[in-house]
């Protein structure tokens, strides 16, 4: 068999990858991008995950406005919302991949990656086609998965869904149960509940939002609980077992045993795992973290010095611009002073999209106390903001950790309408050091959900 030879390999279209061959093709280096599957063209982000959630997040809030008279109805505008998404996806993916079919210099090859030694890859494509690539450089863009629990029933079931299957059903289920309460968990259960299902989420931990301060977790459950949804902590599903049109799913909660209910559908949302199990990474000799994740250092380097890992499957924090970034560690490392690494991230801002979302930044109350701080904490309702009153979206609050010594922001939860947006500002204050005042006292435009800023810092 013949050898091609690359400048660059990389192995996944994900935000990282794609990001990466474009600028390196257009740097001139002969790149490799390696992709297993033609349906996810442009990598998880688009196809599968924050874009797709995220459109059909919005039409439930729409279709949670409208006062539907009947199921059937609910249930045709659910069929459509998927449509609707399935051609914005679409219409991503063909971007994703003319961008870099377009890069002279980029060969986009389909096919499954996997090592042969630290220095060649076998790619295999669905008819069992395969061909061996060589690079000076390889990266491991890669992704995760779902982590599928050890419940019994669970993997013979039809009607126990990941986020990506869940999202490809046109049938809205009346009755949904979600298995965690992390990110998936609460995006899909504030979603399946805006299009009209009944929700039941069982969540292993007994906190609700363990990570946020109360005063935040027990505005959101109000909200959820508003919603519909019920939510149930501390329990263990234990069984699940398909009846002819429903799935009976057990559980014990706070140690009592042999709970059940029968519900339509049930979505595992138990945290994502690198996706290495093609890679052979054993025959190119890359070490893996104790969480089963690819080892790097900090400029992204495995143990293999021309072999990377970008993105989820390196183990930091699972979102897309954290992947964007590790594209730009590795661009400084190749093509710039070489200084820029993971350490440098200051305050990565997250948002997760319930409704209204919860977004934060840095330490919670009870960090910035756990470390020492003497602080400062301000706090508005969102009702207290005329644009969200203009918008009618009143539920939620806002909360700033103030360090009480040097007016420093130390951290900020803004659980109200447009926080996605709102919380890069306090980000940029944060990081570039400057004091609390500087949003108490600047000029915002109205009506905004941003000018609360000024209230919440005045408060
Ligand atoms: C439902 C959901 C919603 C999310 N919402 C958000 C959000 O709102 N905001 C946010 O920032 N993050 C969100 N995330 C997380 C975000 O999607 C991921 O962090 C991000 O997509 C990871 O990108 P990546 O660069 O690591 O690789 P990915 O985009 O995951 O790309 C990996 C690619 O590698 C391919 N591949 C895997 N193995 C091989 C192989 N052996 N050979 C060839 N190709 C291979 C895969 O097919 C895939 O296309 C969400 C995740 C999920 C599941
Ligand atoms: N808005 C966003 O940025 C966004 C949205 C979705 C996903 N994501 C990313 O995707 C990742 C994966 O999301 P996720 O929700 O699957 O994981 P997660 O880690 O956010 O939450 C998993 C939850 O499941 C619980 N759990 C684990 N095993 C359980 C079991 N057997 N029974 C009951 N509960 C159990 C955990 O205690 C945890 O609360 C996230 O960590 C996040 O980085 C980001």
């Amino acid at each position: 068999m013949t050898v091609e030879l690359f400048d660059t390999i990389i192995i996944g279209f994900g935000k990282g990858g794609k990001t990466l061959a474009g600028f390196l093709g257009a740097q001139g280096q002969k790149v490799a991008m390696i992709e297993k599957s033609k349906d996810m063209y442009g990598g998880t982000c688009i196809n599968i995950a924050c874009i797709p959630s995220k459109s059909l997040a919005l039409q439930a809030e729409h279709i949670a406005s409208h006062n539907f008279e009947s199921w059937e109805e609910r249930k045709k505008a659910y069929a459509m919302a998927i449509e609707k998404k399935d051609q914005l996806v679409s219409k991503l993916r063909e971007k994703n991949f003319s961008n870099l079919d377009n890069n002279e210099n980029v060969n986009v090859i389909n096919g499954k990656a996997s090592f042969l030694s630290k220095d060649a890859i076998k790619v295999t494509n669905s008819d069992n086609d395969s061909l061996i690539i060589k690079g000076k450089n390889i990266f491991i863009n890669t992704g995760s998965l779902p982590n599928i629990p050890g419940i019994e029933g669970i993997q013979e079931s039809k009607l126990v869904y990941t986020s990506t299957s869940m999202m490809a059903q046109k049938e809205l289920p009346k009755h949904l149960a979600i298995i965690g309460g992390g990110y998936i968990g609460l995006e899909f259960a504030s979603m399946y509940a805006n299009f009209g299902s009944k929700v039941t989420m069982f969540e292993g931990t007994d906190t609700f939002l363990a990570k946020e301060d109360r005063d935040i977790a027990e505005e959101i459950k109000k909200v959820l609980d508003n919603k519909g949804i019920e939510i149930n902590l501390n329990t263990s599903v234990q069984k699940i077992e398909d009846n002819q049109n429903s799935v009976r799913l057990s559980f014990s909660k706070n140690g009592k045993d042999d709970i059940s209910i029968e519900v339509d559908a049930i979505l595992v949302a138990t945290g994502r795992k690198a996706n290495i199990e093609a890679l052979n990474l054993k025959a190119a000799g890359v070490n893996l973290s104790e969480r089963n994740f690819v080892k790097t250092d900090d400029t992204l380097k495995t143990n293999i010095p021309h072999i990377w890992a970008i993105g989820d499957v390196n183990g930091g924090p699972q979102y897309t611009y954290i992947s964007l970034d590790d594209f730009r560690i590795v661009r400084d490392q190749l093509y710039g002073d070489k200084k820029r690494t993971r350490k440098d991230r200051k305050n990565i801002p997250f948002s997760v999209f319930i409704e209204p979302p919860l977004s934060r930044v840095g330490l919670t109350e009870k960090e910035a106390k756990e470390a020492g701080y003497e602080v400062k904490v301000l706090k508005i309702p969102a009702a207290s903001i005329p644009r969200a009153n203009q918008i009618n979206k009143t539920e939620g609050m806002l909360k700033a950790i103030i360090d009480n010594k040097t007016n420093k922001i130390l951290g900020c939860a803004l659980f109200c309408s447009d926080s996605s947006e709102i919380i890069n500002i306090i980000k940029i204050v944060m990081d570039s050091g400057q004091d609390f005042t500087v949003l108490k006292d600047n000029i915002f435009t109205h009506p905004s959900m941003a000018e609360a800023l000024n209230d919440l810092f005045a408060n």
